[in-house]
């Protein structure tokens, strides 16, 4: 008998413990059937074999109307007993070439894998898929070991590229969570993604499974149908003139709605981003405790956090949560990044937790990111330095992020991952102020939640909205533009008189002049 067709899409582990109460599990598994689940693995922790077996047993019936596949837990002998189609086997049961040995030909095997050896061991025996995790922290099992992450996935399905053997990925899943569990767990080699998630409570705790399970399964559906591509990106062909009248449409759209750009940044240069924010036209708010986050993501059209000084991890790991939640763009300037392991490990923690529209950064920063040392930064500032291919590294870094990446210096580099931009406007005096870099974080924090509302539309399987690309190109142009403007003013005299200046330009920034400064390539 050949094997039956394996969809991982939407996979329910079993939970009768995690029922609400009063509900019948055989009717909350028919619910969830009709709610689209594609494969079903019974799982008992406590149950006496006669009665796993009768479980089982049961569950296939129901699931037999679906024609959903259903797999066992562990338990060899509970599969051959009920006739189930297979088994997922954890890292201490049977070995896989011994459960084939006593399985039919036909029987799916999966097995869980926590890191990479086991990804690749999984691939080698053929395993037909690994269930990775956890992916979050989850309540409804005991974690022996840390949680993975969603980027801690990559690197496991980089070592199934290649093979039949599919994954999905468990562990805290929920409708809240998915889109940036499906976004952030990417092969940063293959590029490849999951082929599904499977979970328990998302679906077993709640009293109308049937919803959660299509609202899951859509997700799901609607992100691969996405795939590959970048959070937000939209398909258009670039050209500078192209890039050019989107940017002065966005500087319209600014001055028309005035944007409200939720900033966490740094006490060092929290008054030039406020200011920065409001000469532009957009209104700023540099809010940063975890309390209010909800409120202010419903409030705010994006999010600029920026690491310099780092003292509240805890709001931005908040705030980012509440945006991805909203599809609000997010722009990351990991200011430092190289200068401090903390800052490296918050970095990780933070971009495990949300995912960023733009990661916008120095040589040196977004070198650190990249995991290239080619470029190094003097503490938080840039040394100057610059790459030898500086479109390879914006161009693989946006991919591997699955975001935009703007790399700021004499000429500017900005990547969606398919297309790569350079941009030549700005002055040497940018350099000599404090600041510089965290202004343009500022603008392209509010280009970019123009570009979102710009698109009506829900993409669906997006964590975004908006064309991110031309935001970013937007916020760096119309900051360097400025720059230009002022420093040709009589009144500058050095880097004390460029910083008010500075913003004078910004607040008098027109269209024409936008038009008429923009120096744009399109090199990918
Ligand atoms: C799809 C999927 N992935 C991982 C697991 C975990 O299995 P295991 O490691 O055997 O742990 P227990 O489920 O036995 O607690 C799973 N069940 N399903
Ligand atoms: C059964 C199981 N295995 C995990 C692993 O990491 O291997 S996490 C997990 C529990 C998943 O439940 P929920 O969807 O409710 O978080």
């Amino acid at each position: 008998m050949p094997k039956p067709p394996l969809d991982l899409t939407l996979y329910l582990v079993t939970g009768r413990e995690l029922l609400p109460p009063g509900k019948d599990y055989y009717e909350s598994l028919d619910e969830s059937l009709q709610g689209g689940v594609t494969l079903v693995q019974v799982r008992e922790k406590k149950a006496d074999t006669a009665e796993f077996v009768e479980v089982a047993v049961k569950t296939i019936e129901i699931c037999k109307k679906y024609n959903v596949p259903v797999l066992i837990n562990d338990r060899i002998d509970v599969c051959l007993a009920s006739g189930a189609a297979g088994v997922h086997l954890g890292q201490t049961d049977m070995p896989i070439s011994l459960a084939r040995r006593l399985l039919p030909p036909e029987a799916m095997i999966g097995i869980s894998a926590g890191n990479v050896d086991e990804a690749r061991a999984a691939k080698d025996a053929g395993a037909d898929y690994v269930g990775i995790g956890a992916l979050w922290w989850t309540e409804s099992k005991q974690l022996v070991k840390d949680v993975l992450g969603v980027r801690g996935v990559g690197p496991l399905l980089d070592v199934l590229e290649g093979s039949s053997t599919k994954a999905v990925a468990i562990g805290g899943i929920k409708t809240t969570n998915i889109l940036r569990s499906l976004h952030g767990a990417v092969g940063p080699v293959s590029l490849r993604t999951l082929d599904g998630v499977a979970v328990i409570s998302a679906i077993v705790s709640s009293p109308r499974p049937k919803q959660a399970a299509q609202e899951i399964k859509s997700l799901v559906t609607a992100f691969r149908r996405s795939s590959p591509g970048i959070i937000t990106m939209p398909l258009t062909l670039r050209t500078p003139e192209s890039l050019k009248e989107g940017v002065v449409r966005l500087m319209a759209r600014i001055r028309k709605d005035t944007p409200i750009i939720h900033q966490i940044t740094n006490n060092v240069t929290v008054n030039s981003l406020a200011n920065v924010t409001l000469a532009i036209r957009a209104s700023p708010i540099m809010a940063t405790t975890p309390q209010e986050m909800p409120d202010l993501a419903r409030l705010c059209h994006a999010l600029l956090i920026n690491f310099g000084t780092i003292t509240d991890k805890a709001g931005m790991l908040a705030a980012g949560r509440e945006y991805n939640a909203r599809k609000k763009p997010i722009v990351f300037d990991p200011v430092g990044i190289g200068a401090t392991s903390y800052r490296k490990e918050a970095a990780k923690e933070i971009l495990n937790t949300w995912q960023a529209a733009v990661i916008k950064g120095n040589p040196g920063e977004i070198g650190a990111m990249y995991g290239s040392s080619e470029v190094e930064s003097r503490g938080v500032d840039s040394s100057g330095q610059v790459f030898s291919d500086p479109v390879k590294v914006v161009r693989d870094l946006a991919r591997r992020e699955r975001c935009v990446v703007v790399m700021t210096g004499r000429e500017d580099y900005i990547s969606d991952g398919l297309s790569v931009i350079r941009l030549s406007n700005g002055h040497s005096l940018l350099g000599d102020i404090t600041g510089a870099g965290c202004m343009a974080g500022s603008c392209v924090a509010t280009f970019c939640a123009a570009a979102r509302l710009e698109v009506e539309e829900e993409w669906v399987g997006r964590l975004g909205r908006g064309d991110m690309l031309l935001g970013a190109a937007g916020g760096v142009l119309a900051l360097s533009i400025a720059s230009e403007l002022a420093a040709a003013r009589p009144d500058v005299k050095g880097s004390g008189t460029f910083l008010p200046a500075l913003i004078d330009e910004v607040y008098n920034l027109t269209p024409e002049t936008m038009m008429r400064r923009a120096k744009i390539e399109v090199l990918e």
